[in-house]
């Protein structure tokens, strides 16, 4: 019989919202397309219960504490002292059931903290940004990390919650994952990103690395390059003349070129990202009908995660510029 939470008495109790006993003291689950569920390796973890589509919105989770940092000292991180005491602040106007809602959560422990107040711990191996805080949401808090992760997320300062979609579809018992960090890096430098979470990620695309086959390493060093290179292009004017049309010939090649790699290294993060520069570069290039596709492609995704948010808005007035302009060229122009 397959273990849900039900049957780990102090989820259910820290979780009262998601799991009931019902008088016959059958366990009935969580209404949600996911569950929490104990890992051999990674402690708990959501799993889907039932087959989620890309683009469903799986968690809109309220933070049950939000603390604002204090300025970034430059080189050193924040000050840990001064985000103390006012964690410490937050943590006493919670409820009691809230307060131990936080303290259910997992703590990675330094060394030099072992036996120490967890409440930092806590934060610190959970928190995600909320605009200029860090907030902490025990569900979303229990979803483990992947370098090839199959959900995104988001901020939604709007609704005040932090969003998680199926970034691609994700089948019916399979473990709901997101990125802690930025993906487009070798394993190394995001080995050394995970260690405030106090483990090494053991991903297809990290033990490929390990196992000697740097193709992925390879390929994000080199996804991270073209993507600076061609997100800095794409604030130039692209000018004119033989020399121009050329540079732009090869900036058009180069955004399909990320998009195939992007695609093929499943980095779900990234889609609505790669999709608006192939649709800047084939408009440069006098193509607007792909162009129009590209934009109506990354608005897909960017209305998927928040329609509300600036990317969101912003391909809705790209979008319909390069469709009116590959009508022009098609000679259908507008009466
Ligand atoms: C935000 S919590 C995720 C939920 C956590 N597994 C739990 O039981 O509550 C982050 C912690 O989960 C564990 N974790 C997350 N992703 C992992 C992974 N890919 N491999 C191993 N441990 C992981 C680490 O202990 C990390 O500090």
């Amino acid at each position: 019989a397959s273990i849900t939470a039900c049957t780990i008495p102090s989820l259910a109790e820290a979780w009262p919202h998601l799991y009931s006993e019902s008088p016959s003291g059958t366990c009935s689950g969580p209404p949600e397309i996911y569950t929490m569920l104990p890992t051999p390796k990674k402690g708990y973890g959501l799993f889907a219960t039932r087959r989620i589509a890309r683009g469903t919105t799986i968690i809109l989770e309220a933070p049950l504490v939000i603390i604002q940092p204090p300025p970034l000292t430059p080189g050193q991180g924040y000050e840990i002292s001064k985000m103390l005491d006012s964690l410490r602040a937050e943590f006493a106007k919670l409820s009691p059931l809230n307060q131990k809602r936080y303290l259910a959560l997992h703590a990675h422990m330094f060394p030099s903290e072992e036996g120490k107040e967890t409440l930092m711990p806590i934060l610190r191996s959970n928190a995600f940004n909320t605009g200029t805080g860090l907030g902490l949401f025990p569900i979303v808090a229990r979803i483990n990390h992947s370098c090839r992760p199959n959900a995104a997320y988001f901020w939604s300062e709007g609704l005040g919650r932090r969003v998680v979609y199926a970034g691609r579809n994700i089948e019916e018992g399979e473990e709901i994952s997101i990125s802690y960090i930025p993906l487009l890096k070798t394993t190394k430098e995001r080995e050394k990103r995970l260690i405030q979470y106090g483990f090494r990620c053991e991903c297809k695309a990290c033990e490929a690395s390990r196992g000697g086959d740097s193709e992925s390493d390879d390929v994000r060093a080199e996804m991270q390059i073209m993507m600076d290179q061609l997100e800095a292009e794409a604030l130039v004017p692209p000018g004119e003349g033989l020399m121009a049309e050329r540079k732009k010939q090869g900036l058009l090649e180069d955004s399909l070129r990320l998009v195939e790699m992007v695609e093929e290294e499943e980095l779900v993060d990234y889609y609505a990202q790669v999709y608006k520069l192939a649709a800047i570069m084939h408009g440069r290039s006098g193509r607007w009908k792909e162009g129009a596709e590209w934009a109506l492609r990354s608005l897909e995704i960017r209305e998927m995660a928040d329609e509300y948010s600036d990317e969101a808005m912003e391909m809705r007035r790209m979008a319909p510029r390069f469709i009116l302009e590959s009508k022009k060229y098609m000679g259908e122009g507008l009466c």
